[in-house]
C-alpha cells in the first residue's frame, strides 16, 4: 500500500508477560503465527496503514515487554499514544487481575484521552479458560474500555482490534473531542490530509490577498 496517508497515530501494546502481545502484532503486520515467540526486550515496533472508514491511517505500534524488569524502559514510550491494546491472557487469571495496574499506567501516564481496547487472547484455548468473556466485559465496561476477545494463532479478530481502536479514535477527531494538533495527542496528519488542508487554505483567500 503506498505511504501516503491521512493520518498517523501512535499505538502501544501493554500487558502481562506471556499474553501474546507479540504474537498479536506479528498476526497483525505479517498474516501469520509467530511460532517460537521470545520475551521481548524492553520494546518492539511495527507499523501499517490501514482503511478505516475511507481514511487511510498509517499506526505505529509500540510492543512493549510484559516483563517487570523492564517496566522502567517500557514506561518511557507511553507518552503521547493515541491507543493502546491492553491485552490479558483468557488462560491465565493472573493476567487479568493485574489489568487495573496496567491501566492507571495507560491513563497517568500516555494520554488522559487515550482509547483502550481490552483484548483476551488465546480465544482458540477455550477449554483451559479461567475469565469468562462476560466478567471480562463488564470490567471494560466499567473502566470505559472497548473490549473484544482475540486468537493471535487462528487470526480471529486481530486485525478488528486495530480497526476498532483506530475507528475510535477516527470519530473522537470528527467530533472534536481529540485535537491532533495538541501536543502529545498521539495524532499526526499525514501527507495526504495536509495536502488538503493546504488547497482549502488557499481557496479561502481572496484573489486580491497577498499574504
Ligand atoms: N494458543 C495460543 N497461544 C498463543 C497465542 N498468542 C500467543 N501465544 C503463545 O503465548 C506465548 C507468549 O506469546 P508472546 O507473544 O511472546 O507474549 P508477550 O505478551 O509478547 O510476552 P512478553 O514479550 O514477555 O511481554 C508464546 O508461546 C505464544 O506461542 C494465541 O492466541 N493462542
Amino acid at each position: 500500500m503506498s505511504e501516503t496517508y491521512n493520518f498517523l497515530f501512535k499505538f502501544l501494546v501493554i500487558g502481562s508477560a506471556g499474553t501474546g502481545k507479540s504474537c498479536i502484532l506479528h498476526q497483525f503486520i505479517e498474516n501469520k503465527f509467530k511460532e517460537d515467540s521470545n520475551h521481548t526486550i524492553g520494546v518492539e515496533f511495527g507499523s501499517k496503514v490501514v482503511n478505516v472508514g475511507g481514511k487511510s491511517v498509517k499506526l505505529q505500534i509500540w510492543d512493549t515487554a510484559g516483563q517487570e524488569r523492564f517496566r522502567s524502559v517500557t514506561r518511557s514510550y507511553y507518552r503521547g499514544a493515541a491507543g493502546a491494546l491492553l491485552v490479558y491472557d483468557i488462560t491465565s487469571r493472573e493476567t487479568y487481575n493485574a489489568l487495573t495496574n496496567w491501566l492507571t499506567d495507560a491513563r497517568t501516564l500516555a494520554s488522559p484521552n487515550i482509547v483502550i481496547v481490552l483484548v483476551g487472547n488465546k480465544k482458540d484455548l477455550e477449554q483451559e479458560r479461567e475469565v469468562t468473556f462476560l466478567e471480562a466485559s463488564r470490567f471494560a465496561q466499567e473502566n470505559e474500555l472497548l473490549f473484544l476477545e482475540t486468537s493471535a494463532l487462528t487470526g480471529e479478530n486481530v486485525e478488528e482490534t486495530f480497526l476498532k481502536c483506530a475507528r475510535s479514535i477516527l470519530t473522537k477527531i470528527e467530533s472534536g473531542e481529540l485535537d491532533p494538533e495538541r501536543m502529545g495527542s498521539g495524532i499526526q496528519y499525514g501527507d495526504a490530509s495536509l495536502r488538503r488542508l493546504n488547497r482549502q487554505n488557499t481557496s479561502t483567500k481572496r484573489p486580491d490577498c497577498q499574504c
